[in-house]
């Protein structure tokens, strides 16, 4: 009898442990953290025997090996808007950012030869940092406007000389309060700099499978909508405001216009 009751206490156990939304909260965040540094390890010799060392070009390899890990969150990206990517040469993109979990979405449409602005405490996450400078990875120090000033300059330059497109996030910083956080200039001296586009990319509020004080991340659908370009020929720092402007408000009635819908189809959320 005993033996029976230490066997449905076995099967109980991990069955309530599954069903407990916290259990699975943690248990997809530590899995995502996990997955992804194996994943960058994986990626770290076939950077270096494709391209000899940091290269944009490394980029294609890191979105194919991080793709499928929506599947094992139970997260959908829906995507519209594909059109506005098929633009030549270099861009700058723009997109709202929530999460880390941003980055599955960011590799479902990734284009070629595009990488990212971030910030410089990046490059030490183990595995993952050095797959970010692999991949050409821009870093900036956000305490040193100065030395991001710089580094962007020399950015701007970069992306005429080698055909290269950057994803910068705006707000700066990651943002679950709902909306978007005001936007911080560096994109748009960017854009104006290279005189290149801005493609801007909105991502729907996470909030309706993902919340992190209530300890719940279930599973969702995201939807990632992608805006017509906004042309910055013969902009000068002076059109600098009035490009963030611009484009801050297309983007927020974006994000609540799609952050609507997914929440109509999804269930109950706040954003
Ligand atoms: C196999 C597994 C692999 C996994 C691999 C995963 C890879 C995925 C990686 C994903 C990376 C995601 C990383 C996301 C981040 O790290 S977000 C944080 C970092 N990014 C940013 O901060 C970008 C946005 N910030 C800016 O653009 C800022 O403007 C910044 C340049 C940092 C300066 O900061 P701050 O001083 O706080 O900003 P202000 O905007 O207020 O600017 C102050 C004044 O300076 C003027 N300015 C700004 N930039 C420039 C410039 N480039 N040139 C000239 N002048 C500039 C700005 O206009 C302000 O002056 P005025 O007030 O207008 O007079
Ligand atoms: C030495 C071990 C260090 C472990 C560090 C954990 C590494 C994370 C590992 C896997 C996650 C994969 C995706 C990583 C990309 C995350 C980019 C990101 O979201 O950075 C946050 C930054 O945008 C804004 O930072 P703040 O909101 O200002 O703060």
């Amino acid at each position: 009898m005993d033996g029976l009751w230490m066997i449905a206490l076995l099967l109980l156990i991990p069955l309530l442990l599954w069903t407990s939304s916290t259990f699975v909260f943690y248990f997809k965040k530590c899995f995502y953290v996990a997955w992804m540094m194996l994943l960058a390890l994986f990626a770290i010799p076939l950077c270096i025997l494709k391209s000899g060392g940091r290269d944009v070009e490394n980029m294609r390899i890191i979105r194919g090996l991080v793709r499928h890990v929506k599947y094992f969150l139970g997260l959908r990206f829906d995507v519209s808007g594909w059109e506005h990517l098929q633009t030549e040469g270099p861009y700058v993109i723009i997109s709202n950012h929530q999460s880390s979990l941003d980055v599955l979405g960011l590799m479902e449409i990734l284009p070629d030869r595009c990488t990212m602005i971030a910030k410089k405490e990046l490059i030490y996450a183990g595995t993952v940092g050095l797959v970010c400078w692999l991949g050409g990875i821009v870093f900036i120090n956000r305490k040193k406007t100065n030395d991001a000033k710089n580094v962007m300059a020399d950015a701007a330059k970069t992306m005429l000389d080698d055909q290269i497109r950057l994803w910068v996030f705006p707000e700066g910083t990651r943002n679950q309060r709902g909306g978007l956080l005001p936007f911080k200039k560096g994109a748009f001296h960017l854009a104006v700099q290279a005189q290149v586009p801005i493609i801007p990319i909105v991502f729907s509020s996470y909030s309706n499978f993902y919340l992190r004080k209530e300890k719940q991340f279930n599973s969702g659908t995201i939807r990632l909508k992608i805006l017509p370009k906004i042309d910055t020929k013969g902009m000068t720092s002076d059109d600098i405001s009035s490009l963030s402007d611009k484009s801050f408000n297309l983007m927020r009635s974006a994000f609540h216009s799609i952050s609507d819908s997914v929440t109509q189809s999804n269930g109950p959320s706040r954003h």
